[in-house]
């Protein structure tokens, strides 16, 4: 059996990164992967402007009762003229710092009688003003290649006239599901099937990602059904994930049906639990990965080992989100000879630290774990754990997108 981080740094490094790019709409690129770095063509702001409604004046012209003639009122949007001597300009939230102003005062701190501007309240010099550049200067950096696109992200480029994005194709992945004991839900179901709760699973967790899902696939535990899916889904896929099939028993015909395939097995069997079974292997020079068909092994194994190959293949940066650390809550003695990754989830005591409590079923089977678990405590093989011990968490809002 290959130790864990072995297997992780393996699979991570067992695809290529994309060697295409294409022009993406702004606003189509949510969840797309930056193939260029950006940087800021203009300042930000991009000239002078007030932070608040109220009178753009000229700080030294104050004095104890004088009442500012209003000059004009400036809309944002509209020009503003140069502030004569002595006189206000009325301005908005966004409106331009009209030139020779140096102070906005809030029009909360002050009164308008028949266009002139009384100040009941005189605020420091300069206030209220955002300078041009303060966010962002003209050249910065703002994004780096391998930047996976969200909200965040595209509002800044949005504030840069970005109108489209060089990104990276869209990684496709396909899916195949295996076993004779498993229908799809919405068929009517006899005591020996169960319903098929990988394939969505697993089309959930590929989406997430911001991969295209070209296929899911299921096929009979025969070699022929086998080969029929591999032809397809190593045709139309980068990327192919298995579920099922992969352990030892007599109808585990995914591996023998890859190598039947022409595919190459590169590792088998990693110290984890849940996940002992995972296979990597390649085809066609395309990885497949071979889940566990355990519902929660395969969640287990998608999280820690599929999804960092899924980002190199996207050629995102980081490939490894970053992994917290936790005191775990039990009232037993953890200790096993694999890995261990239990269910948890978490949450800060008054003490402002990170307490793990584990799902009380951890079994491979229990699929009622995966909805309500916040991430994974990592038990590290033949180590006692007890309460309160210190211990590695993958926070899923981090391991799967
Ligand atoms: N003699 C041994 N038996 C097993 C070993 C072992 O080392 N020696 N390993 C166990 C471990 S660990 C795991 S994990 C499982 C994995 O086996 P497979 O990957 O071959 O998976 P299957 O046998 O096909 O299925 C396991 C289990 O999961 C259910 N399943 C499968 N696919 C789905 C699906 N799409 N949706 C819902 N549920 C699914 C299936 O019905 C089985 O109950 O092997 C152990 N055995
Ligand atoms: O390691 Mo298996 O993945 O126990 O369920």
């Amino acid at each position: 059996m290959l130790d864990f981080d072995e297997a992780q740094a393996r699979l991570a490094a067992a695809g290529k990164p994309p060697s295409i790019s294409e022009s993406c709409p702004l606003h189509q690129a949510q969840g797309r992967v930056l193939a260029q770095t950006l940087f800021a063509t203009l300042d930000l702001p991009p000239a002078d402007n007030s932070a608040m409604d109220g009178y753009a004046i000229r700080y030294a012209d104050y004095a104890e009762g004088h009442r500012f003639p209003v000059q004009q009122r400036c809309y944002a949007g509209l020009a503003p003229e140069a502030l004569q001597k002595s006189k206000t300009i009325r301005i908005f939230t966004g409106s331009l710092i009209p030139e020779g102003a140096d102070t906005v005062v809030m029009q909360e701190d002050g009164e308008e009688f028949g266009n002139e501007f009384q100040i009941h309240h005189l605020p420091a010099q300069g206030a209220h003003v955002r300078h041009q550049g303060e966010d962002v200067r003209t050249g910065d950096q703002l994004l780096a290649k391998g930047t996976r696109l969200g909200a965040a992200e595209l509002a800044l480029l949005a504030s840069q006239g970005y109108a489209e994005l060089g990104v990276y194709s869209r990684l496709k992945v396909g899916i195949l599901t295996t076993g004779d004991e498993l229908i799809q839900p919405g068929q009517p179901r006899s005591a020996e099937q169960i319903y098929n709760s990988n394939g969505p699973m697993l089309a959930g967790l590929v989406n997430n990602m911001g991969a295209e899902i070209v296929h899911v696939m299921h096929a009979a535990d025969t070699e022929a059904s086998l080969d029929a899916a591999f032809g397809t889904l190593l045709a139309d896929c980068d990327l192919v994930l298995t579920v099922g099939g992969v352990s030892v028993g007599e109808k585990d015909l995914v591996k023998p049906a890859i190598e039947q395939f022409g595919g190459t097995l590169d590792m088998w069997r990693v110290c984890m639990k849940p996940g002992k079974p995972v296979a990597l292997a390649y085809a066609n020079d395309k990885p497949i990965v071979c889940l566990p068909g355990n519902p929660a092994s395969a969640f287990a194994v998608f999280t820690v080992l599929v999804s960092p190959l899924i980002r190199g293949m996207q050629g995102r940066a980081q490939v490894f989100p970053d992994i917290q650390f936790g005191r775990i809550a039990t009232d037993k003695v953890l200790c096993d000879k694999r890995d261990e990754f239990l269910r948890v989830q978490a949450c800060y005591n008054a003490q402002a630290t990170l307490e793990l409590h584990a799902f009380p079923k951890q079994g491979s089977g229990v699929i009622s774990s995966l909805p309500w678990a916040s991430g994974l405590a990592r038990i590290p093989a033949n180590i006692q754990v007890g309460n309160g011990d210190v211990v590695p968490y993958y926070d899923l809002r981090h391991w799967l997108v």
